[in-house]
């Protein structure tokens, strides 16, 4: 079984949150859902410098403010992934192109749980509800 280490970045803007739909895959349970953007952590990457290449090369645009989140396994039918999730902030909203994804929504932490999110994202967004509550 293969075991992906992934960085997913938490992107805010104000007191949003930014989401963003996958592209379809051959395995439905990631496809089109929402998740965090970011990808696989390659040979001798830190977590946050593998996030923040990344998310330039999905989203053209550059991270900063990285603050560590959380960290989730997750066992899918076909692999296994440890993901690290960064809070951060993005240097130019207006200048995200979606090169990977197919849409991106930017929400209250309140309207997260109306997506349908990968199933390895729900407990970020679980802690992201809960923390809002004070
Ligand atoms: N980036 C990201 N991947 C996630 C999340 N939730 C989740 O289950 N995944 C899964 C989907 C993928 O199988 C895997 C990460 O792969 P990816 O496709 O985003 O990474 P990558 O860009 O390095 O992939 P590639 O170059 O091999 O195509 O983790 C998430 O919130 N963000």
């Amino acid at each position: 079984m293969k075991h992906y280490f992934v960085s997913a970045a938490i992107i805010q803007v104000k007191d949003e949150i930014l989401c963003f739909q996958r592209g379809p895959s051959k395995f439905e349970y990631v496809s089109e859902k929402y998740e965090f953007p970011g990808g696989k952590i390659e040979e001798g990457e830190t977590p946050e410098i593998a996030l923040v290449r990344e998310i330039k090369e999905e989203l053209n645009v550059d991270i900063f403010g990285l603050e560590f989140f959380q960290t989730v396994d997750h066992q899918y039918p076909d692999f296994k992934i440890t993901m690290h999730a960064f809070k951060c902030f993005v240097s130019n909203l207006e200048e995200i192109q979606l090169n990977e994804h197919l849409n991106f929504l930017q929400l209250s932490v309140s309207q997260l749980s109306s997506l349908d999110w990968a199933a390895a994202d729900v407990p970020f967004v679980e802690k992201l509800i809960t923390e809002s509550h004070g």
